[in-house]
């Protein structure tokens, strides 16, 4: 079923030929010269019972175009959305039909549809006839006027079919006006007519398959707000059967859809939001122009949730675009400590809420490991999770990335402006790393985006709402911070809403084997080394479970990844030269026992100082013999030294 007012139809043309009498039968040797141009149907009836036929053949669509002459074809065009062509009455053709009614008599009357034809006063005259002229409206009309004119003694009568009819009745000679040569001009105009509405209604179809196609619903209406368009998405959101508004008034079938006041004002209406069958749509109103002028105006409208998903996957893009992603859920984070079970008890808990999240503990404990498995553990989850280190920003920067700014806000900014974090984790979480380090005057910002769930831009004053959680972490002491007023006390309050503080690696040395061989694991496997993690971390367990572990899981990571790249290096822990594995791996290897106090102590013994500067005195500065005295390599020895400050003896050299 069409969805817009036309129809739609293939192969030849087709006319319908709507006339009466006289004229179909003058028509009839024409029409069979047309045969070959387009499929002509030929109906001899006049007025409504012609009209009944033209309205049953246009609503089925099987009618390119309708041809008929006089009254019949201003009633058809009056009535029917189909074009149609009239057989019209020339000057010449009154001239000839005047000359023929001139041979039965000087008295000549013309009774023509709604016209008379005045320069025929002028050349009467040169025809030596009385001519009186008629025009009516109605069939009635006619008949009357044919019989004014008997009475005033004419006694042939030129006019259309009908008029003919009621001379011959009155048993006059009544004589057609039209000639061959009008139902010619008026079949060529069909044709024309029938092949321009083909290409319309090739477009509408064309138009149809769009309108029947797009999710948004639409509606159309002409000037006079009668719906000429709806697709089935309005008419699903309307909840009526398909077409059951065409042609009606848009105002009436649903007030909330009117589109007069556009009509009106000729003004476009976006964005408008309306409440409809509980849900929230945006509208636009829009009015159509053809060559300046309004031909009608149309409505389309968006189910607001629709946007609100497209708002969502348009910020993790460009979330994406940053390289800000999700990559740990609860089940990555390593260890079976009863330290390490509770913060993911914790976490669990933490998730299953939308508070703030304050995470403390030492760099590299896994905070951000921690906030990530939060965020994908709860409602949030699949949605933006940004994440940005406060302490990696200068002041102003970390403040335009957080809130963006409008195009020209500051000297250097973004043309086009720029989109905040805070805006880019609009639905999800906004992870903010070393938040001891963010500035005063940004914690006061923060605090109100909080507590108002709006951020402004910089450079504008529109504020832009946003819905996110937000997990702060930290590994500086905020309480001492505030104390020292360089943390304001009322967002440590606003954060501490939920705080979890996860504890250092050395706090829970039974999770550094465990840890340990899930990086391993990962190392071979990116190796593609067939290998058992246990075959690199079980020969070194002692050296992992005694060291301290100051850069705590990260750390160990980093220390798993070199020791694995050493393995496949060598074929076997066993394989490694012990002074490759020192030298690569030094805070991991004391030098070995048994080398001697001195280089105990230069690696960890109680006064590496005096230990290192002992040495290098004993050797006079040598240092090779120096590290040799210690036990330790000379680049051990070099790296203690520079971190201890020590400075080579004058003219030790690089020995
Ligand atoms: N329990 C754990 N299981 C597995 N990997 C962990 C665990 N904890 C931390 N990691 C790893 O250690 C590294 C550091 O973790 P993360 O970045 O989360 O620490 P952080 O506390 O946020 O560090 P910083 O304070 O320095 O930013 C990451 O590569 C992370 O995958």
């Amino acid at each position: 079923m069409p969805a817009l007012l036309g129809h739609r139809h293939n192969g030849r043309l087709r006319l319908c030929f709507l006339s009466y009498r006289h004229l179909t039968n003058l028509a009839r040797s024409v029409l069979d010269e047309y045969a070959k141009k387009a499929e002509i149907e030929v109906i001899d009836q006049a007025y409504e019972a012609a009209l009944a036929v033209a309205r049953e053949r246009e609503a089925s669509g099987t009618v390119d175009a309708f041809v008929s002459a006089g009254a019949n074809a201003s009633y058809l065009r009056s009535t029917l959305k189909s074009p149609v062509a009239t057989i019209n009455v020339g000057g010449y053709d009154i001239l000839l039909a005047l000359l023929r009614a001139r041979e039965r008599s000087n008295r000549v009357g013309i009774v023509m549809h709604r016209r008379t034809i005045p320069e025929l006063d002028a050349i009467k005259g040169l025809l030596r006839t009385e001519v009186e002229q008629g025009a009516y409206e109605t069939p009635d009309e006619a008949v009357a006027c044919v019989k004014g004119m008997a009475e005033r003694g004419f006694p042939v009568i030129i006019g259309s079919s009908v008029v003919v009819e009621a001379t011959e009745r009155l048993g006059m000679e009544g004589i057609l006006a039209y000639s061959v040569a009008g139902v010619r001009q008026g079949l060529d105009d069909a044709l024309e007519l029938a092949r321009i509405a083909r290409l319309e209604n090739a477009r509408y179809g064309q138009l149809n398959g769009v309108l029947q196609n797009v999710q948004e619903a639409v509606l159309a209406v002409d000037p006079d707000d009668r719906v000429t368009a709806v697709n089935p998405a309005m008419e699903a959101l309307l909840g009526i059967p398909p077409n059951a508004v065409l042609g009606r008034i848009a105002a009436e079938v649903e007030p909330d859809l009117s589109l007069r006041g556009v009509l009106a004002s000729g003004e476009a209406v976006k964005g408008s939001v309306l409440r409809f069958r509980s849900r929230d749509w945006i509208a636009n109103r829009i009015p159509i122009r053809e060559h300046g002028q309004i031909t009608g105006a149309m409505i389309t409208v968006y189910d607001a949730r629709t946007i609100s998903e497209a708002d969502v996957s348009l910020r993790s893009q460009t979330r994406r675009r940053s390289n800000r992603t999700t990559r740990y859920a609860l089940a990555d984070i390593g260890g079976g400590s009863p330290a390490i079970e509770r913060a993911r008890a914790t976490a669990r808990r933490f998730a299953a809420s939308d508070l703030t999240v304050l995470i403390s503990g030492e760099s590299g404990t896994g905070k951000e490991l921690f906030a990530q498995a939060i965020h994908n553990l709860g409602s949030r989850a699949g949605r933006p999770f940004v994440a940005i280190n406060c302490s990696a920003f200068p002041d102003t920067l970390l403040e335009s990335e957080l809130f963006g700014h409008e195009e020209g806000a500051f000297t250097g900014s973004r043309k086009g402006g720029k989109v905040g974090l805070f805006e880019a984790a609009h639905t999800g979480t906004l992870f903010l790393d070393e938040i001891g380090d963010m500035p005063l005057p940004l914690q006061t910002r923060l605090l109100r985006v909080l507590q108002e769930r709006e951020i402004v831009r910089l450079g504008s004053v529109v504020p832009i709402p946003v819905d996110l959680r937000v997990i702060a972490a930290t590994h500086q002491p905020l309480e001492e911070l505030v104390a020292q007023r360089s943390f304001r006390a009322d967002l440590l309050y606003r954060l501490n809403t939920l705080r979890l503080r996860l504890p250092p690696l050395r706090d829970r040395v039974e999770d550094v084997t465990t840890l340990a061989e899930g990086f391993v694991a990962a190392c071979l496997e990116r190796a593609q080394a067939d290998m058992a993690p246990s075959a690199v971390v079980g020969p070194l367990g002692p050296w992992f479970t005694a060291y301290g572990w100051p850069g705590n899981v990260r750390e160990l990571e980093n220390i798993c990844e070199r020791l694995t790249m050493l393995v496949l290096q060598f074929g076997g822990v066993a394989a490694i030269p012990p002074d490759i594995l020192r030298y690569d791996c030094p805070e991991l290897f004391p030098e070995p026992p048994g080398l001697g106090e001195a280089g105990a102590a230069a690696h960890d013994g109680d006064d590496p100082r005096a230990a290192i500067e002992s040495a290098l005195s004993h050797s006079s500065g040598n240092r090779a013999e120096a590290a040799r005295l210690l036990g330790i390599s000379r680049a051990t020895l070099w790296r203690r030294m520079r971190q201890l400050g020590i400075d080579p003896p004058a003219g030790a050299g690089s020995r």
